[in-house]
């Protein structure tokens, strides 16, 4: 073939701009909220749980609300201490459940240790359930039925949908199998037509699996486990993970799970960290609110 001459200007992936997507989305969802007040004199109502006082979880939190507000619905928020006993926090669920003004409920994980996160997340109803991770909609989502779709999987789909377009018959390859974002998200790929595999901590050689496939989506919370040479040319990668580091002057820098300046010289599509798949998150949070207060006043779509 040609000889590849050393003045050619090096690869570099194509950036995917989460952050701008996810406030174009914010504004579309604003004017729906706006759309649906004119008609039911109702403003969506989000509360957000946190327990303990983990502050990068502080952090989201305070984010969130200041989206919630942006997008013109309402933002409850409920800091708890790290010493609240779990009959406390099902009673504080069991009135946002009957709460008219409450349209979705988040409870921030982790939980602080002694605190069952599969209670907690089950004592939401379904309906309220703006994270999506309850057994109904988690049930939902694998039997292909509508519901609640989490929203870090949601925005990554998103994303894909924007910059992908179809996906069937694409090699997908999830990195990470929690319920939170890895389970949820393999089954996304699935009902989009993609052959999933899912890497997790007991997998033998995740570099190799990465090298076949075209999508990756990368959720371990391992800080730069992905290295450029696991991924295949001109494959989109998503990289949900998000870790602050201190450098050595004493300033932090937020990392992901993918070794970026690796990544995006072989990558045909990448997400950075921050502004990538973050921001998709928050937006995603604030549609399933709008979408469950649409479903608790207005009823299901016949
Ligand atoms: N029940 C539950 N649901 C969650 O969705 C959930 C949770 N618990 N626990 C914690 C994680 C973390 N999370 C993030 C959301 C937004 C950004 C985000 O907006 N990140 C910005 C940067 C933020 C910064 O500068 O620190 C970005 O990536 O550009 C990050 C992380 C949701 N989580």
């Amino acid at each position: 073939g040609p000889a590849v001459s050393d003045t050619q200007e090096p690869h570099a992936a194509r950036l995917i701009d989460g952050k701008g997507f996810a406030a174009r989305m914010t504004q579309d969802i604003a004017a729906d909220v706006s759309a649906f007040y004119d008609r039911h004199h109702i403003t969506p109502g989000l509360a957000v749980v946190l327990v303990g006082n983990d502050p990068a979880s502080e952090v989201y939190v305070r984010n969130k609300a200041l989206q919630t507000h942006r997008a013109g619905m309402r933002s409850f928020m409920h800091m708890l201490p790290a010493t609240t006993s779990q009959k406390e926090l099902l009673g504080l669920i069991e009135r946002l459940n009957v709460d008219p003004e409450i349209h979705g409920i988040l409870v921030q994980l982790p939980l602080p240790a002694g605190l069952d996160p599969v209670v907690v997340t089950n004592a939401i109803i379904p309906e309220k359930d703006v994270d999506g991770l309850g057994v109904v909609n988690a049930g939902r989502l694998a039997l292909g039925l509508p519901g609640i779709v989490p929203c870090t999987p949601l925005g990554c789909l998103l994303l894909l949908h924007h910059y992908v377009g179809d996906m069937r018959g694409r090699d997908a390859l999830v990195i990470g199998a929690s319920n939170l974002v890895g389970r949820p998200m393999a089954e996304l790929l699935l009902r989009e037509g993609c052959t999933v595999t899912v890497a997790h901590i007991d997998t033998r050689d995740t570099a190799s699996l990465a090298r076949q496939a075209d999508i990756v989506v990368v959720a371990t919370g391992v800080r730069e486990l992905v290295r450029g040479d696991w991924i295949k040319p001109g494959a989109t990668v998503i990289d949900v993970g998000i870790s602050r580091v201190t450098l050595p002057n004493g300033k932090t820098r937020l990392v992901g799970d993918v070794k970026f300046d690796e990544a995006v010289k072989r990558a045909g599509l990448i997400t950075p960290v921050p502004g990538g798949v973050g921001p998709m998150t928050i937006a995603c949070l604030l549609r399933n609110t709008l979408d469950a207060a649409r479903i608790l006043v207005e009823g299901p779509a016949r």
